[in-house]
């Protein structure tokens, strides 16, 4: 999947962000037809996948749903796209905090955009205990593109998973999504034929 945004950004010629924008669109679409949230928190981590999130929440917040958004790890170290995300919910003036809320009761969703196809090692201290509270929220669990958790490549369990009740995944359904306990949607959000990519030998 790597080498599929790679090709597209690189070769194709379609920019990371709009990447970014067509995910977030598509899964908020699917947020609000198939969930119809009204109190939601969004936890974003500092790659791209959380840059999928922060987009998610802005889409949601324009659509006069309340959003929370908690950023957790060192936003210096954000991805570029990610920070620029960053930059358009500050515009929007949308709440944000750095660590989980003392009580999770008042949401309906918790979106997770933890991490996504980036994660490379098992999941320890702050982002399992994360990982682990959400798990006990009642609301709820939409991940974003793969549980954070599941190795995207080998479908193993990193420690510690979210528990999500769907998955909306960009693309291509990812070999971790089948330890997933609920539907996963494959939201086509990558802006090519998918035969084009069954054609390429990347
Ligand atoms: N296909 C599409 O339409 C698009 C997919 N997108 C999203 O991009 C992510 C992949 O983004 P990437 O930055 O490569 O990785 P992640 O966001 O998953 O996170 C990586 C980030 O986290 C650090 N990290 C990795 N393992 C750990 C760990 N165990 N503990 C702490 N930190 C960890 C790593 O160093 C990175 O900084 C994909 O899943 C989609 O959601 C794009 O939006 C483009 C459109
Ligand atoms: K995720």
């Amino acid at each position: 999947m790597a080498a599929c945004d790679q090709y597209t950004i690189e070769t194709i010629g379609i920019p990371s962000l709009v990447l970014m924008e067509r995910a977030a669109l598509e899964t908020t679409r699917l947020i609000e037809q198939l969930l119809t949230p009204t109190q939601v928190l969004v936890v974003c981590g500092t790659g791209n996948n959380g840059g999928d999130g922060l987009a998610i929440a802005r889409m949601l917040h324009v659509h006069q749903i309340s959003v929370t958004v908690v950023l957790l790890g060192d936003q210096t170290h954000a991805s570029a796209q990610t920070k620029k995300q960053l930059q358009i919910c500050d515009y929007y003036q949308i709440p944000f905090r750095e660590e989980l809320p003392e009580d999770l009761a008042g949401y309906d969703l918790i979106v997770d955009a933890i991490f996504g196809i980036g994660l490379s090692r098992p999941i320890t201290g702050a982002y399992a205990q994360v990982i682990q509270t959400l798990n006990q929220a009642q609301a709820s669990k939409v991940a974003v593109d793969m549980p954070s958790g599941l190795n995207a490549n080998t479908g193993a369990i990193m420690g510690v998973a979210f528990q999500a009740d769907l998955t909306i995944t960009m693309a291509y359904r990812k070999v971790g999504q089948l330890r997933n306990k609920g539907p996963v949607y494959c939201g086509l959000t990558v802006p090519v034929d998918i035969g084009i990519y069954r054609n390429q030998s990347i």
